[in-house]
């Protein structure tokens, strides 16, 4: 008999007939409380769970006593418990690399477009505003040659530094726990502390997982050390920067301008203040969603349960520790 699955995310048609190929599968809208409670039959005999959003805990774990694997399709995995996946033995698999330099493309494009100013002007024109040639009240500032600072030196911050170097003739500065070599020697980057790089960038740009020690990482005491022309790029998760303070630092000029692929509440409620900011360039957590790369992160999830449930994990696993 085929393990049953639960699958909470839509999959193009042939990556859901491979899923069905090697398992019983039950596709729900999402995994929230009403949804468990409808199909808790189905939760409590699935071996396997598919998708992204929402929370993996406890509570939902103590309603799948048959759970084996689970396959976020993301690189991040916060929402998941994983002392409690630890606890159960319950193996965690994720789909990093697949994005990577789509991830970096976009923030690159939130460099681009806080500093020229694109989404701003572009809804000017559009409005009909554009009656006379442009003075300095619309003039943006520069990228290239400037100094472009990363937290989270990892595998999204490593494929900015490439772009902002070999592209932009940049200088890059990062803060990490460990050096990065790859980064030094390719790109000239600079390891500094978070001080040193909040002050000298013109760009502080964020690709941190939301961690305990990540969490509110940025906020009214380290927005003030940044200069006041710099700008702020969050692609990382919303809560790794305190969003009330950056309201306020974007609102009296602490800082010049943000630009954010990621909200503390996401969806961002459609009356926060920060929207309403014309310093502000807001996407609705895009990332990675090109048709490309979300077509790869589905298909590496859907193989990465497959390699979970049949004990043949090499890659993409989050706690391999635990396998017996
Ligand atoms: N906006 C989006 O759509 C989107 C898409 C993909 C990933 N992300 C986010 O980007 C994050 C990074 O992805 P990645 O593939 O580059 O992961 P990664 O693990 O390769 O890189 C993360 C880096 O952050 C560093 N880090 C962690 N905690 C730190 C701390 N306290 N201080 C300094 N450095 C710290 C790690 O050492 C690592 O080098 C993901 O965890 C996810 O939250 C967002």
């Amino acid at each position: 008999m085929k393990p049953a699955v639960i699958l909470y995310k839509s999959l193009p048609d042939d990556l859901r007939t491979k899923l069905d190929a090697h398992f019983t599968v039950t596709e729900v809208h999402d995994i929230s409380p009403e949804t468990i409670e409808k199909h808790a039959a189905q939760f409590e005999q699935a071996q396997g769970l598919l998708g992204s959003g929402g929370k993996v805990d406890g509570e939902l774990l103590a309603k799948m006593p048959a759970l084996r694997a689970c396959s976020t399709v993301s690189v991040g995995y916060d929402n998941f418990n994983v002392d409690a996946l630890n606890q159960r033995k319950v193996l965690l698999m994720h789909t990093p690399t697949v994005l990577t330099e789509t991830v970096a493309d976009t923030m690159m494009a939130l460099v681009l477009s806080t500093a020229r100013r694109v989404t701003e002007l572009d809804k000017w024109v559009k409005n009909g505003e554009w009656k006379k040639s442009i003075g300095p009240d619309h003039f943006g500032i520069d990228v290239h040659h400037k100094t472009l600072g990363i937290l989270g030196m990892g595998r999204i911050g490593l494929a900015l530094a490439q772009r902002a170097h070999f592209g932009f003739g940049m200088n890059i500065l990062y803060n990490a726990r460990r050096q990065h070599e790859e980064a030094e020697t390719r790109f000239g980057a600079r390891a500094c502390d978070l001080e040193t790089l909040l002050k000298e960038s013109d760009f502080v740009c964020i690709s941190l997982p939301l961690t305990e020690q990540t969490h509110h990482m940025i906020g009214a005491a380290q927005l003030k050390l940044m200069k006041p022309s710099a700008i702020l790029i969050n692609a990382g998760r919303g809560p790794v920067v305190d969003e009330q303070a950056l309201t306020a630092a974007l609102k009296d000029g602490t800082i010049h301008a943000a630009g954010l692929d990621v909200f503390e509440v996401e969806p961002v409620p459609a009356d926060a203040e920060i929207l309403t900011l014309p310093n502000v360039v807001a996407l609705p957590h895009i990332g990675s969603a090109t048709h490309e790369t979300r077509y790869g992160m589905a298909r590496d999830a859907v193989d990465n349960l497959i390699a979970a449930l049949s004990g043949k994990v090499e890659k993409n696993c989050v706690n391999p520790q635990i396998q017996g």
